[in-house]
């Protein structure tokens, strides 16, 4: 228990190198016109917005859990991590609020977001269950000159399944920050996940994941079956 909070503690301060531990994870959904295409859906009129607790961080040395009875999808996305506080902020201006950015996985459990769609709940179980939120290191922001022409890759068990540039965002950077602001502050160390490209797909146990962005950083997850 002890072990495991430290691990917890250590993996959440290793994405904050750069600030405070992150508060929040804010993601978009369904902003890739390359998704929306595979799935058959019209784009979003406006972003579509989801919670993650900060207790689904895990980083690269730890192991992404799957429920036994349960699917679970890869998702990989581009995370922003905001540098300065701000509230309904324009569009013109929101890339000044960027402190940096990571690789992340949204891993999401469709079983229980279809569980929830069904009841018209809320999705939170499906996106925000310990290990959820793969990440890598911290990226600087002056690494990535252009968030919206970065190219993301995803494979499992070394078969590409996911590869794309954010340039096929619906939404860019700045409109989903703005966005955002315009309903909750966004403090230093909040992590937004941008979307996911066309490809996600499900994880069964002993599964490699391994993605990567731009030339800057690659990643590699494991999965293991939990109780349901
Ligand atoms: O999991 C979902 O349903 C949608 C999502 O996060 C994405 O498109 O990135
Ligand atoms: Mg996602």
């Amino acid at each position: 228990m002890a072990s495991s909070l430290v691990s917890k503690m250590a993996s959440r301060a290793h994405l904050s190198n750069f600030s405070e531990v992150g508060r929040k994870i804010v993601g978009a959904a369904l902003n890739y016109k390359s998704l929306a295409h595979d799935l058959k859906v019209p784009h979003p009129a406006k972003p579509i917005i989801f919670l993650k607790a900060t207790s689904s961080y895990i980083n690269v040395g730890q192991v992404i859990e799957v429920p036994k009875a349960e699917t679970v999808n890869y998702e990989v996305e581009l995370g922003v991590v905001i540098g300065k506080k701000c509230k309904r902020i324009s569009e013109a201006n929101a890339l000044d609020y960027i402190g940096g950015y990571c690789l992340a996985l949204d891993m999401t459990n469709v079983t229980q977001i279809g569980n929830a769609k069904k009841m018209s709940a809320p999705w939170d179980l499906g996106k925000t269950f310990d290990t959820a939120c793969p990440v890598s290191k911290f990226i600087p922001k002056e690494s990535i000159k252009n968030p919206d022409d970065v190219k993301l890759w995803l494979k499992l068990n070394g078969n590409v399944k996911q590869e794309e540039s954010t340039s096929d965002m619906i939404f860019s950077t700045s409109q989903l920050i703005s966005y955002v602001s315009q309903f909750m502050t966004l403090e230093p160390g909040d992590l937004l996940l941008t979307g996911s490209p066309s490809g996600v797909g499900p994880v069964r146990p002993n599964d490699v994941l391994e993605c990567g962005l731009n030339d800057l950083v690659t990643m590699t997850f494991s999965v293991r079956a939990v109780e349901s």
